[in-house]
């Protein structure tokens, strides 16, 4: 599965990520909480390389990968869907196409991709969607179409960067069932990003807490709602370790 060995992050003389190790385990859903700026989506990014990191290793499936280069990230890529707050759509796509872009990109033959989409569109229940366009649609909608989009290359891992930030409360629970599903039948694992600690908690097994561009703890949970929402580290593992009813501050 992802495994991070002491990597390290700079932007200038700035360390974003310093000398992280984790190993996300195979069907589990894993969290990763923390502040505004502690360094969690930067985290997420080197798990598929969209960031390169400046020091130590991402290792998939036993090999290390950082070195890899074009075609071969690329092909890596197809085994790591990823989501992202903002969706990511082609506005002058349908639905359809807007799926069918991974298949084109994995250079799947145009026969084969119609029951493919299809497939991945039933999965997130908009079927009935395939000709409407990104603007015709909730941005719940928008998300599942996201979705259907990173699943329809039967990834075995999703990485979701704020997927449901700027989403209502509602329809952040319809895209975390989603989600679930996606886990449980499809047997995907998935790492999840946000610093919403009902996001986390409703979903997580378990949780990497990260402060400062380092790892705080990690922290293991039994998934259930929580109701709170406040953020600092070591409250972030307070309300984990006691599901959600402490009150520090
Ligand atoms: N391309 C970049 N250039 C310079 N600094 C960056 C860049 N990307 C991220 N950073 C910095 O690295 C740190 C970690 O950023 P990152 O986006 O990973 O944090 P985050 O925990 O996901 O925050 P948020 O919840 O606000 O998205 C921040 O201080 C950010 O300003």
């Amino acid at each position: 599965m992802i495994s991070l060995q002491n990597v390290t992050k700079r932007y200038g003389a700035f360390k974003a990520i310093q000398s992280i190790s984790l190993n996300i385990k195979p069907g589990e859903i894993h969290g990763i909480i923390g502040s505004s700026g502690a360094g969690k989506s930067t985290l997420l990014r080197m798990m598929n390389l969209l960031e390169k990191p400046d020091d130590g290793d991402v290792i998939i499936n036993n090999k290390k990968i950082n070195h890899l280069k074009g075609k071969e990230i690329r092909n890596i890529r197809q085994s790591l869907g990823m989501i992202f707050q903002g969706f990511h759509l082609v506005g002058n796509k349908t639905v359809f196409d807007n799926v069918a872009v991974s298949l084109e990109i994995a250079k799947i033959a145009k026969k084969n991709r119609t029951e493919r989409v299809m497939e991945s569109l039933r999965f997130v229940g908009l079927e009935a969607y395939k000709d409407k366009y990104p603007r015709q649609l909730s941005g719940g909608q928008k998300q599942r179409v996201a979705i259907a989009r990173a699943i329809v290359n039967n990834p075995s891992v999703l990485l979701c960067d704020e997927p449901t930030s700027s989403l209502d409360p509602t329809t952040t629970m319809e895209i975390l069932e989603v989600l679930k599903q996606i886990n449980q039948q499809l047997n995907v694992t998935i790492i999840i990003v946000s610093h919403e600690m009902e996001v986390i908690r409703s979903l997580s097994e378990r949780v990497t807490v990260m402060e400062d561009g380092q790892i705080y703890e990690v922290v293991e949970i039994e998934p259930t709602g929580v109701n709170k929402s406040k953020k600092g580290a070591a409250t972030f593992v307070e309300q984990l370790k006691s599901g959600g009813d402490s009150n520090p501050s």
